[in-house]
């Protein structure tokens, strides 16, 4: 439940939203921070009265709900509550630069043009208060109510870290989607939700498609048993291990579950690659590792220019070392044997199995030597029909191209749809 410290708006003197029958205040009227001093009491009831009316088909589409449960503004206005001038000021300044959806959301909503709303939300942090133990993250009746409501609404998705199982064990609303280990395991509502938005198809494309660029960070990290959902007895080559009740998901690169908390640092740390170690597999007699020992990884510009967004980071030239070893026997077998070889000496205790290694040159079967997927693990990332060998940003380009081009034709389509004002109401749920 809310905690009861929670401020929200006050509960009178706050017109409600004219196209809205619910009592909770407009959007825009809704002042984040929340102003100080308003009474628990006074502030449960208009919430409980907001999510009446959500919940018996009014018009706040939950969001004022969900916003009013949400654990960070709870901590937001508690630690307003105790914060000095200096701190407040500094506060303001921070929300300026970093506004909350929420507080923006009929400009969404107007921006959106009658386009179909997806509300990807996280639950760690966000649906879920932050506390010590992982297996405790609980979220509110209030907040799966809000959810709840949400998705009656717009397709709605929830996006963690954790494993898909996990979260919808927390969540437990079979009409959403729910993309786990950071979007490496996506599975669509089990029931249909009984929304409006039921006609329109939001397929599984979509959100694989906009989940892309972190499962393949995700593919990369050195622990590639993570990946394949075994588990490792023992700890990456960062001597980090899986916590307990996150083995068998996968984890982004650098995820550090101090720095979550803390809130910095987190996209950052996910676009910034670790060195790939190279394994020898002794069951297929190859190498299986992925990625190039000492320097694979992104340049930090282009890190930091991923980070800005989605797409970019799929474009990336990951993993682009010093040139994949490749064993001499695999090495004969292809051809590159003839090939000027580049004998590697940076690790010499593994001279002895690497000796006579051939560096790859740009023949028709390495394009992308730095990122070559392990062959345990290429059904995770490959598109149909890729092939071994091809590496991991070319077989993300395959799946890539065909979503992009499916993207855009519905885009296209949506645009000469000439809707009548009623129809992008029912659309946007503002009925
Ligand atoms: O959903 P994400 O934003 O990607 O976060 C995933 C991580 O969430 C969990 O950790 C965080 O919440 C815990 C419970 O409140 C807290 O104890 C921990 O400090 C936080 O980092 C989860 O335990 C991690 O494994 C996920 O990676």
């Amino acid at each position: 439940m809310a905690k009861p410290s929670v401020a929200v708006a006050e509960a009178s003197g706050v017109p409600a939203q004219a196209s809205c029958s619910c009592p909770c205040p407009g959007t825009t009227l809704f002042p984040y921070p929340p102003p100080r001093g308003a009474s628990g009491i006074a502030a449960a009831a208009v919430r409980r009265k907001c999510l009446q009316a959500e919940v018996g088909g009014g018009a706040c589409w939950g969001v004022e709900s969900m916003r009013a449960s949400s654990p960070t503004h709870a901590r937001a206005a508690a630690a307003l509550a105790g914060a000095g001038a200096d701190e407040e000021e500094e506060r303001a300044a921070w929300m300026a630069r970093h506004p909350s959806a929420l507080g923006k959301f009929e400009r969404i909503v107007a921006a959106s043009e009658g386009r179909r709303i997806v509300m990807f939300l996280d639950y760690d942090g966000t649906l879920s208060p932050i506390v010590d133990d992982p297996d405790a993250a609980f979220m509110s009746e209030t907040m799966r109510m809000a959810v709840r409501s949400v998705a009656k609404h717009f397709p709605t998705a929830i996006v963690s870290g954790r494993c898909r199982d996990k979260v919808f064990g927390f969540v437990k609303l079979a009409e959403l989607y729910y993309a786990g280990s950071h979007g490496m395991d996506i599975k669509g509502p089990a029931k249909a939700s009984s929304s409006r938005h039921e006609k329109a198809k939001v397929t599984h494309h979509r959100l694989a498609y906009s989940s892309i660029v972190v499962t393949l960070l995700t593919f990369i990290q050195p622990n590639r048993t993570k990946l394949t959902g075994k588990r490792s007895p023992v700890p990456t080559g960062n001597g980090e291990r899986v916590p307990a009740h996150d083995r068998g998901c996968a984890r982004a690169p650098g995820r550090d579950d101090a720095q979550h908390t803390r809130g910095q640092g987190g996209e950052q740390q996910v676009l910034r690659l670790r060195p790939l170690q190279m394994r020898r597999r002794k069951d297929v007699g190859r190498a299986v590792g992925v990625g190039e020992g000492r320097s694979a990884g992104v340049p930090q510009a282009a890190a930091d220019a991923g980070a800005d967004g989605a797409g970019g980071a799929a474009h990336h030239q990951v993993g682009q070392g010093q040139g994949a070893r490749v064993p001499a026997r695999v090495a004969r077998l292809r051809g590159l044997h003839q090939r000027p070889a580049r004998v590697h000496r940076r690790r010499p205790h593994r001279r002895g199995r690497l000796q006579g290694a051939a560096a790859p040159g740009p023949g028709p079967r390495r394009r992308h030597p730095g990122v070559q997927a392990p062959q345990g693990d290429q059904r995770l990332l490959l598109a149909p029909g890729a092939r071994r060998g091809d590496g991991v940003l070319a077989a993300a380009r395959r799946v890539e191209a065909p979503l992009q081009a499916e993207s855009d034709a519905m885009r296209r389509s949506t645009q000469r749809t000439k809707l009548t004002d009623a129809a992008k109401c029912q659309l946007v749920g503002c009925v």
